[in-house]
């Protein structure tokens, strides 16, 4: 099922054309990322989808509700210094979070545990954000996207400025929230492409989508090893081919 169906998106800022004609659906299973060069228009599409930014011009169908578009933003490690919990940072995220006048409801303070299970963070609930080291964090911010049950989490540069370990670890929690829960990641990260997405759309201005098993079988068939800068390039284009020598 089509979860949300983009058709024809253009936008602009005053006179920066960021994208024109933006076609794309994003289904259930889907693990999209969304790569591209800098300033090509990721950020603003992802703005579009989440009614961050208004539409200008085409449609954007969601056949899921706005709160059931879980969200984490780029350089979440801002304001690490500020002196809250891991559980605390969570329940913020609680869209039906009953406010007390002492502390937060039980329910609330369940469900945030709960989310901070799904992360496997559950034991760190109680640390100050900052004692975490930047994995940890992203988690714990993923655990916050988490607790409106969404059906989409969208993620902008989940692993920028975490260790190649931590970032590992990340990916493999968005493989077990893909068993759910549609993911899409904007990300300059090519691991992420070729270890955990099923599907990559390039974005320059204009999309191109692709299934990347396709495009990993026409990268890798004509050379050993799979060169980075040639599978971006591949991916720029309507028509994949690699076959030039190395
Ligand atoms: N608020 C804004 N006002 C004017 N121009 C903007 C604004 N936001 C983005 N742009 C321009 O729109 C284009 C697309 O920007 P956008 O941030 O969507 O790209 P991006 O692919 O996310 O870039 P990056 O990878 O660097 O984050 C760029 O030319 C950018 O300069």
């Amino acid at each position: 099922m089509n979860l949300i169906q983009i058709e024809n998106l253009s936008h602009s800022y005053s006179n920066t054309k960021a994208l024109e004609e933006v076609s794309i659906n994003i289904k259930e299973d889907d693990f999209l990322a969304i790569i591209g060069p800098n300033g090509g228009g990721k950020s603003t599409l992802l703005k579009l989808i989440l009614g961050l930014l208004p539409i200008q011009n085409g449609k954007i169908l969601k056949n899921i509700k706005n709160s059931e578009v879980g969200y984490v933003p780029q350089n979440t490690n801002l304001n690490i210094d500020f002196p809250i919990t891991a559980l605390e940072v969570v329940l913020m995220g609680h869209i039906k979070r009953k406010r007390k006048i002492f502390g937060y409801a039980k329910e609330d303070i369940f469900c945030a545990m709960n989310s901070l299970k799904q992360v496997g963070m559950e034991k760190f609930a109680d640390k100050k954000i900052g004692d975490l080291s930047g994995g940890q964090r992203q988690r714990v911010f993923i655990a916050r996207a988490l607790c409106s049950n969404p059906k989409i989490l969208m993620l902008d540069e989940p692993t920028a400025s975490i260790d190649v370990k931590g970032q590992q670890e990340i990916y493999e929690l968005l493989k077990e929230l893909n068993k759910s829960i549609a993911i899409v990641v904007v990300s300059h990260d090519l691991t992420i492409l070729l270890n955990y997405a099923k599907d990559v759309a390039h974005v320059n201005r204009t999309l191109v989508y692709h299934s990347l098993k396709e495009v990993q079988r026409s990268v890798t068939l004509s050379d050993d090893h799979l060169c980075e800068v040639e599978l971006l390039t591949a991916l720029g284009k309507t028509q994949i081919c690699c076959n030039h020598e190395h």
